[in-house]
């Protein structure tokens, strides 16, 4: 399975109605703390916008939301995969992604057959706390070995300068959040990922 090289991941269902038109090929729709009601409304709209554009729409967390709402990718972290039902979300035909930030969880993540895995965080993020350290480039080579052949998502405060270095060090797409929901631009940012990923496309 091939990723898109640019992952953008937002919070609301109204930055997909805003970015995804610009070209966006794969996005995560990343709520918290909202009601259930909400959710499912957003992760309708979100498949709508997504399914007109051909945007690869993935959910993180709602794996039960997801399967009712008959989306075909899910992203989960460790405490998620925990408590998912895992043979549910194969049954449902839902693909899966799982976060990674040491070998304990890399080894977690594999055994789920996962059908990408992601680590964290390459570079300090401002997004949300963080028990983990910056994982540097270096270990993302590493984990491209222990992941081969499945994608390599690296994330973890990324932004358009750091692009070229996470693909020079085996990651198959570059997640990010901040670096476009708080930019000045959002519109110009996404549209510079999108040309800046080019190459990896
Ligand atoms: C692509 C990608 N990688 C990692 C995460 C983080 O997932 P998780 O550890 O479950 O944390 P939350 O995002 O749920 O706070 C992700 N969402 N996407
Ligand atoms: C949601 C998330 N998960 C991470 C992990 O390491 O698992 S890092 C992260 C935050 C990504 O946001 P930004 O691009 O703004 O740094
Ligand atoms: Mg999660």
């Amino acid at each position: 399975m091939k990723l898109d090289p640019f992952y953008l991941i937002v919070d609301s269902a109204q930055w997909i109605e805003r970015l995804v038109p610009l070209g966006v090929k794969l996005v995560q729709l990343r709520i918290k703390d909202r009601n259930e009601e909400d959710i499912r409304h957003q992760i309708r709209v979100a498949r709508t916008v997504c399914s007109a554009h051909a945007c690869q729409l993935i959910v993180n967390d709602y794996w039960q939301l997801a399967i009712e709402e008959a989306c075909d990718f899910i992203h989960l972290g460790q405490e998620d995969l925990a408590e998912a039902d895992l043979a549910a979300i194969r049954a449902a035909g839902l693909k899966l992604g799982v976060s990674t930030h040491d070998e304990a969880e890399l080894a977690k993540a594999l055994a789920a057959e996962p059908d990408y895995v992601a680590l964290g965080p390459i570079y300090p993020t401002i997004l949300k706390k963080m028990k983990w350290a910056p994982q540097g480039l270096e270990r993302l080579s590493w984990w491209r070995e222990r992941v081969h052949p499945l994608p390599l998502v690296a994330i973890g405060g990324l932004n358009t300068e750091r692009i070229e270095g996470v693909f020079a060090h085996g990651a198959d797409s570059a997640a990010v959040v901040t670096d476009i929901t708080l930019n000045a631009d959002p519109e110009g940012r996404t549209r510079e990922w999108i040309r800046k990923t080019e190459a990896w496309r």
